[in-house]
């Protein structure tokens, strides 16, 4: 197995534990979706994978190297589409992380660049809008063409498309699972919904309200995403998951 992300015996608090001795690893190109009760501390382990915030103890890796802060072999995008610069066109914004940081690309290569992930989200025909002149959805899809051009292998999708009516947020689970495959990314989204977990991973993590050694679940290996939910295998899958929402249950 190729090294993606790595946590090695990981304890975070913000004066109350978020983790402790938290371990676990994906491989590199990896499809994950960590998934887990709304305050069990998915964002912040998605803060720690991208260097944002440093762990008490242990260590966070990313392809075998410790993640000491931000860096950009690994991009954070959350569901806040205010990510996006106003006063920058849908182009512009794409290409910023590229013409930023150490050995940025001149703005010609970096638009190149740009446009053509623009593309690959169905985003061509509006490269020159402002972000307010795009819908929530697309605004979500300027956000994934902008982590695409970008160099970071590793991409952290912090429940992005929370906010979105149910049909836009279909199409852009189908559009994930697409560009997934086509760019050979590794990919870690964080969702508290069980049906999109179930939906686009290949692998889901499962992680507990409590810190603890068993706290992060490597769950199934649920083999090829985009998975329909109305078969047999989902929804025995998604009966489990939400037993372990739910423990008292049983
Ligand atoms: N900056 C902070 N300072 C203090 N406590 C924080 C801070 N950020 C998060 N917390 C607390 O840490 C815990 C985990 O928060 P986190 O946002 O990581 O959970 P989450 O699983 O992503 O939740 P949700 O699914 O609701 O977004 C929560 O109890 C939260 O209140």
């Amino acid at each position: 197995m190729k090294q993606g992300l790595e946590f090695r015996d990981v304890s975070f608090s913000f004066g109350i534990p978020i983790l402790d001795s938290c371990r676990f690893s994906l491989e590199l190109g990896s499809l994950t979706v960590l998934l887990g009760p709304s305050g069990c501390g998915k964002s912040t382990l998605l803060r720690l994978a991208s260097g944002f915030l440093r762990p008490a103890s242990g260590t966070v890796l990313f392809g075998g190297l410790p993640v000491l802060s931000p860096g950009r072999s690994r991009f954070l995008i959350h569901q806040d589409v205010d990510q996006l610069f106003p006063w920058k066109s849908v182009l512009a914004n794409t290409a910023l992380p590229l013409m930023v940081g150490p050995n940025p690309l001149a703005g010609e290569e970096a638009e190149a660049r740009a446009a053509k992930t623009l593309g690959m989200v169905g985003l061509a025909e509006r490269k020159d809008d402002f972000p307010r002149q795009l819908s929530g959805g697309m605004k979500q899809r300027a956000l994934l063409a902008r982590a695409l051009a970008s160099d970071a292998d590793l991409l952290l999708f912090d429940e992005p498309f929370v906010s979105l009516d149910a049909f836009s947020r279909e199409t852009l689970q189908e559009l994930l699972v697409e560009l997934w495959h086509k760019s050979g990314k590794s990919i870690l989204f964080v969702t508290h919904d069980i049906r999109e977990a179930v939906r686009i991973a290949k692998t889901i993590i499962f992680m507990h309200p409590n810190p603890g050694d068993a706290q992060i679940e490597p769950l199934v290996p649920t083999g090829q995403p985009l998975r329909e939910l109305e078969t047999t295998e989902a929804l025995t899958l998604m009966r489990e998951l939400r037993r372990r929402f739910q423990p008292d249950r049983g």
